[in-house]
């Protein structure tokens, strides 16, 4: 082996190598986390940890796990015996994913789970009424404390829906939406949760290119101004290296490469998953 191969496998070794920042200290992260189906084990081993404020990707083949990955940090999956996940330094492993969610973690789906014979008001309100129900004491204790907490929910609604540009299809039955608006309303009920961090499942997934730029247009805003930490699956590379500080390269359950874009899309190994080609 020549010295620059020996230099370009250590380099790949290294991003192989742990998290980040620990689990423990992320803002969101696991360690150790299995998840078998029977007989397929979807996750194998895996340990991230991310960074406040941070872009994070995680790319990979059809069927690598990448979404079991998010099922089990949000909540909806429980890991096999022996892993940990962590939300804000806080360990959540047994806690459900409404728990999570009230702990700042919001989520996209890949199969927009969206109420669609409902509008695009009725679908953010319900889960914003969900997130922040009137205290039941408070109710019955102070006269219209319910209400006020009714005109809060709507307004903070109003505030999601103008931002991501809905506020004109609000009245909208969301099946009549195209997918490029569909998938913002998705994004508008994650919002409506006050999240610290977003976990975007494929939220590009069939988009044509303007909507793609809207979208990422959003993200980006809610990134940098907000300094919303993001963890988003998506197949698009070129989207993923135009935006992520740092991406997570997924196959057959583990995780084979991890760092800044730059750096990964050189590595041998992840070439190798993605062109077949040693
Ligand atoms: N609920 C489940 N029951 C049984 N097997 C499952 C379940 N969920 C996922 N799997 C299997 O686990 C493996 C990983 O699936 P997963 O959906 O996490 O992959 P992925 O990387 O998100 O794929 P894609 O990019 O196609 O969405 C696959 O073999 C899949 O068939």
């Amino acid at each position: 082996m020549s010295a620059e191969d020996a230099a370009a496998d250590q380099r790949a070794a290294s991003l192989r190598e742990g998290a980040n920042v620990p689990p423990e200290e992320a803002v969101i992260g696991c360690r150790d986390v299995t998840k078998t189906f029977g007989s397929i084990t979807a996750v194998d081993d895996v340990t991230i940890g991310i960074d406040s404020g941070e872009w994070v990707s995680i790319v990979g083949p059809n069927g690598a796990g990448k979404t079991t990955l998010l099922n089990i940090l949000n909540g909806f999956y429980s890991p096999d015996p022996g892993a940990a996940v962590y939300l804000n330094g806080e360990d959540v492993t047994g806690r459900p994913a409404h728990y999570r969610a009230r702990q700042g973690m919001a989520r996209t789906f890949q199969g927009l789970e969206l109420f669609e014979e409902e509008n695009v008001l009725e679908n953010v309100m319900t889960v914003r009424a969900v997130h922040e129900r009137p205290n039941l004491l408070s109710s019955l204790l102070f006269y219209g404390a319910g209400r006020q907490v009714e005109a809060r929910n709507m307004r903070r609604v109003e505030e999601i829906l103008d931002y991501l540009e809905l506020w004109e299809h609000r009245h909208a039955t969301v099946s009549a939406l195209p997918l490029g608006v569909q998938r913002r309303v998705d994004l508008a009920r994650s919002l409506a949760l006050e999240p610290d961090v977003l976990l975007l499942d494929e939220a590009m997934s069939g988009l044509t290119f303007d909507e793609k730029y809207d979208m990422i247009r959003f993200l980006t805003d809610l990134h940098e101004e907000e300094g919303m930490t993001l963890v988003m699956i998506e197949h698009d590379l070129e989207v993923v290296t135009a935006v992520s500080d740092r991406m997570i390269v997924m196959q057959k359950g583990g995780v084979i490469a991890r760092g800044p874009p730059e750096a990964v899309t050189e590595d041998p190994e992840v070439a190798r998953v993605y062109t077949g080609v040693d």
